[in-house]
């Protein structure tokens, strides 16, 4: 029987905000119901599409409804944002997406509500006017749940409208080219020759490749071959920040999927590199990385928040602490992750940020730097959680970023880039705290 792909998306959407499951989980599952790439293209499209739009298509929804579905008909209305999401912001033809929406219905065990689904649908195509936003609310206006909305402008009161809209951008594709494998000039002229439009924005990052289509990253040049990886701009800035050199003994604490350990390595091919990750499975890939780039690390299941259970009392000249956090720097990357964050979450994440950074300071050298890292946008996970450590640790110096004092928090779409933050921070030598 062929499969609804409206119903999958529905399905997988209600899974995401209704079940607290992450897209990236559940997204491949539903994938491999579908043979055909073009349709499991257009699934992702969809079920990013509602994530990303999801307010509003709830806003449209309750202007043509007296209620929302509940219970056993939760998934149908999560099929009616995915037909709104067609006709308002896709190019399909409009009683092509209306006709396969309403198909899904019964797919997801709604006949009775065929009829619902076709008459709100016809609504939307009648009436433009349901679908201005401009006069709404930020949380509907920007698609957003409240509560991130109240941080964003409570910690960037000038620029929290440009976060949000730059979330709701589709995030480009950027590759870090393996220098240890390719130069940069043939891997280029080699995108060049399989007719691959691509851009080096960054100066000081002339690895840092965007691609100027989104593609299937298997078929690109070299893949095999390990001469690249796939790593938005701003995280490839870690690796340079933390200034590995051959021979160092160096901690990525919270290494997978491996991206910047891979990084590390093609700086500092010979630095000894210890990986930890608590998450066992995660490791995987982590293996995977290394083995197709060509690098070797000691990988290792580990709380790098209990360095009492792994380490061997050999100091580290560096550490890399990129952080468990929020993710909000990387909502355009990730859409789900707006409604699967609540508030509560980020207090207890500050707690646990807190405490890695206390529990790995007193493995690092004296005159040795450690790069604390999140791909969050919030303060407390990010200048605050380090000012507050500056504070308890007396041996600590903080160590300019391009320029700045503080650390360097890049915003999201800045140069294209993810949201990143970056501290950098050196254990004073031993005559300095004497002195
Ligand atoms: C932001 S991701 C790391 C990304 C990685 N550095 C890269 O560049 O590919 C954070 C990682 O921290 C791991 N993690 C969370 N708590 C941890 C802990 N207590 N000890 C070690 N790793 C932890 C998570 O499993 C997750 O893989």
């Amino acid at each position: 029987m062929p499969v609804n792909l409206r119903a999958l998306a529905a399905q997988s959407c209600y899974q995401v905000v209704d079940l607290g499951r992450s897209l990236s989980e559940v997204l491949p599952k539903a994938q491999q119901q579908l043979q055909d790439n073009k349709d499991q293209a257009l699934l992702q499209e969809l079920c990013f599409g509602v994530l990303r739009h999801l307010a509003q298509l709830d806003h449209v929804c309750r202007q043509l409804m007296d209620k929302p579905l509940v219970k056993k008909l939760r998934p149908l209305q999560f099929l009616l944002y995915v037909g709104i999401y067609q006709l308002h912001w896709l190019r399909i033809p409009d009683h092509a997406a209306i006709s396969e929406t309403v198909d899904g219905a019964r797919e997801l065990k709604g006949k009775s509500m065929t009829g619902l689904i076709n008459g709100v649908l016809r609504s939307v195509q009648r009436r433009p006017e349901l679908l201005q936003f401009e006069q709404q609310p930020p949380a509907i206006r920007y698609s957003h749940p409240g509560w991130l909305v109240q941080q964003l402008q409570q910690d960037y009161p000038q620029q929290w409208p440009d976060i949000l809209l730059a979330n709701q951008q589709k995030a480009p594709l950027w590759l870090r080219v393996n220098q240890q494998q390719v130069a940069i000039t043939d891997f280029t002229a080699a995108l060049s020759a399989a007719d691959i439009g691509w851009q080096q924005p960054l100066a000081d990052l002339p690895e840092a490749i965007l691609l100027e289509q989104a593609r299937d990253i298997t078929s690109l040049p070299g893949y095999q071959q390990g001469w690249f990886a796939v790593q938005d701009a701003a995280a490839q800035y870690a690796a340079h920040l933390l200034e590995p050199a051959n021979g160092q003994r160096v901690l990525d604490a919270c290494c997978a999927p491996g991206g910047k350990t891979s990084h590390l390595l093609e700086l500092a091919p010979s630095a000894r590199v210890l990986a930890l990750d608590v998450d066992a499975s995660r490791l995987e890939r982590v293996h995977a990385n290394l083995a197709r780039l060509q690098h070797q690390a000691e990988v290792q299941a580990a709380d790098a928040s209990e360095p009492d259970q792994w380490w061997d009392g050999e100091p580290f000249d560096r550490i890399l602490l990129d952080a468990p956090c929020s993710a909000s720097g990387v909502i355009r990357r990730h859409p789900d992750i707006r409604w699967l964050r609540k508030a509560s979450d980020i207090t207890a994440l500050a707690g646990i940020q807190a405490r890695m950074l206390q529990q790995l300071w007193p493995l690092l050298k004296p005159g040795g730097i450690l790069l604390y890292a999140t791909c969050s946008v919030f303060s407390r996970e990010n200048q605050q959680q380090i000012d507050h450590f500056l504070q308890q640790t007396p041996d600590t110096i903080l160590l300019p970023i391009h320029g700045t004092a503080t650390g360097w928090q890049i915003l999201p779409g800045q140069q294209q880039m993810d949201g990143f933050f970056y501290a950098k921070v050196m254990k004073q030598l031993e005559a300095e705290q004497t002195s």
